[in-house]
């Protein structure tokens, strides 16, 4: 795996949409992606952010974005996000019109790819869909709100997409988003996750980036990091 071991990405749903450009800038060093979640208020019930405010914020930080959508028609949405900068760009099973063709355009649009699975939805129908994704969003909560509570029942999809990708053997980060924090990390981490978004943790906290910091040591604590990770 190229990269750090274990990925932290605070989620800009839980900052001050007022001054989301001091929200990234306030985790430069401490996090390794900045998570975007776009919703579109026809998949969830939620209404975020969209392009324009992605490509602006794109100008104010060096973190790379880990683009969540949670839309519908990605298949017509997506590669805007890849072509605006986005490192990662994640879209869910339950809305792609071709999941495996999405993922090719995403990848020649200059991102990497990611499929999202909400909480309704297993995970064995698409396992064999993995090997074209560089991430797998796996929701730990029901898509749409920030601040809900971590379903640890969840982790069951971590840990069969975790053996479905031989431990490491595919390449394949295993995010996983929803209630996220320091007394939930560690379960996601040993149940096979090595990416972790968290929102209320980290904008919640009165110092945002020692949050991201302490949600790694405990992720790293729990499952151990490579020396020259
Ligand atoms: O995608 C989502 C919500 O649908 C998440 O990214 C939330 O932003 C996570 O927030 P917390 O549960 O960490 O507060």
């Amino acid at each position: 795996m190229s990269g750090p071991s274990l990925i932290v990405a605070p989620s800009i749903l839980a900052a001050d949409f007022a001054r989301l450009a001091d929200a990234a800038r306030a985790v430069e060093g401490a996090a390794d992606w900045l998570h975007v979640d776009v919703m579109d208020n026809h998949f969830v019930p939620n209404l975020t952010i969209g392009l324009p405010v992605v490509k602006s914020l794109r100008q104010a930080t060096t973190l790379p974005f880990d683009c969540h959508l949670m839309i519908e028609r990605p298949d017509h949405w997506a590669t805007g996000y890849a072509e605006a900068g986005a490192y990662n760009v994640t879209f869910h099973v339950e809305a792609a019109e071709d999941p495996v063709r999405l993922a090719k355009d995403l990848r020649a649009a200059g991102s990497r790819a990611g499929l999202a699975i909400d909480r309704d939805t297993p995970v064995e129908p698409y396992l064999e869909l993995l090997p074209h994704f560089d991430t797998l969003l796996i929701m730990t909560i029901k898509a749409g709100f920030g601040g809900q509570e971590f379903m640890p029942e969840l982790l069951e999809k971590v840990r069969t997409a975790r053996r479905a990708a031989g431990g490491g053997h595919l390449e394949l980060r295993i995010e996983v988003d929803g209630g996220i924090a320091d007394d939930t990390v560690a379960a996601a981490a040993e149940a096979g996750a090595d990416a972790f978004v968290a929102g209320t943790a980290v904008y919640g906290a009165d110092d945002p980036a020692e949050a991201v910091r302490r949600i790694r040591r405990i992720a790293t604590d729990a499952v151990g990091e490579p020396a020259d990770g």
